[in-house]
């Protein structure tokens, strides 16, 4: 099954818009973690059996693992997640782009390497850097167009023949590298309006919304802005607001309590 059409199933079949970011920082960890060498896989799966209702995506972000050296670990998380919750596409948060040539490697190192159903995807140095991920239909390539953090706008908002230039990476994602039907789209849950203006020129792209919980994101403004018409179209990812939801012993039943928590909040305005 391809990226997006596990997506589609999950949003149907478990009623869930809800993406469990996976950002290890191991002095957030339980006491329980504290020298034990695999720890950064140990508290990932936890994290992701008891939230895995709760989910229509997972969300690992390279650098917190790669970070620790912890790059075994992470190939072992997205293996762990297929096997015991098929059908929960895996999406790797590591914004690649380069030259064509190199962005071929990411590519062996995001589908390959490390099993990923999608990963995130840097515009900016064109569509040939980002043609190699386009031409794995079976997976998903989402291109941050709005990022969520505050300085988003110095470069995203420049305003390029009339528009800013976030509206034409939305517009050539949506209209010219979505040959495959596989590409979505990083648009912050920080930005309402830009959520809003997005959605009315891709249609149907997902998005991958970034930036509720720690960052402060209003869930009511993202969903009723940026949903598609059948309720569906978003991944609203929350990381440490789930992963960290507790630093006790009963870290795992708060993370799933967290995950709950948002589908229903999100749910309440689809
Ligand atoms: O625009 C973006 C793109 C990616 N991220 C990543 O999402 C998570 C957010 O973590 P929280 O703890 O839920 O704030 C993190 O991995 C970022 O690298 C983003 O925040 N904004």
């Amino acid at each position: 099954m391809s990226f997006m059409q596990a997506l589609r199933q999950r949003w149907q079949q478990a009623g869930t818009l809800v993406c469990v970011g996976l950002d290890p920082e191991p002095a957030k960890f339980p006491a329980r973690f504290a020298g034990d060498a695999d720890a950064v896989f140990a508290f990932n799966r936890d994290i992701i059996d008891a939230t895995a209702e709760y989910a229509c995506a997972f969300k690992p972000q390279i650098a917190h693992f790669a970070a620790l050296g912890a790059e075994d670990a992470l190939a072992r998380l997205v293996a762990y997640a297929h096997a015991n919750h098929p059908g929960i596409p895996v999406i790797l948060d590591s914004k690649r782009g380069d030259i064509g040539s190199t962005a071929q490697h990411y590519v062996t190192e995001a589908f390959d390497r490390y099993g990923a159903d999608a990963v995130t995807a840097n515009p900016y140095l064109g569509r040939d850097s980002v043609q190699p991920f386009l031409d794995r239909a079976d997976r998903g390539v989402v291109v941050l167009c709005r990022t969520s953090n505050p300085g988003a706008g110095d470069l995203q908002d420049l305003d390029v023949a009339g528009r800013p230039l976030y509206q034409h990476v939305a517009e050539k994602v949506a209209r010219e590298w979505n040959g495959h039907g596989n590409c979505a789209l990083v648009v912050g849950a920080t930005w309402p309006s830009q959520l809003r203006e997005v959605r009315a020129i891709v249609g149907d792209v997902p998005f991958l919304v970034p930036g509720v919980g720690a960052q402060g994101g209003d869930v009511e403004a993202v969903v009723s802005n940026a949903k598609t018409a059948d309720g569906t179209g978003l991944m609203v990812s929350s990381s440490r607001a789930i992963l960290y939801a507790s630093s006790g012993d009963d870290y795992a039943a708060a993370s799933a309590a967290a995950a709950k928590s948002l589908r229903d909040q999100i749910n309440r305005y689809r």
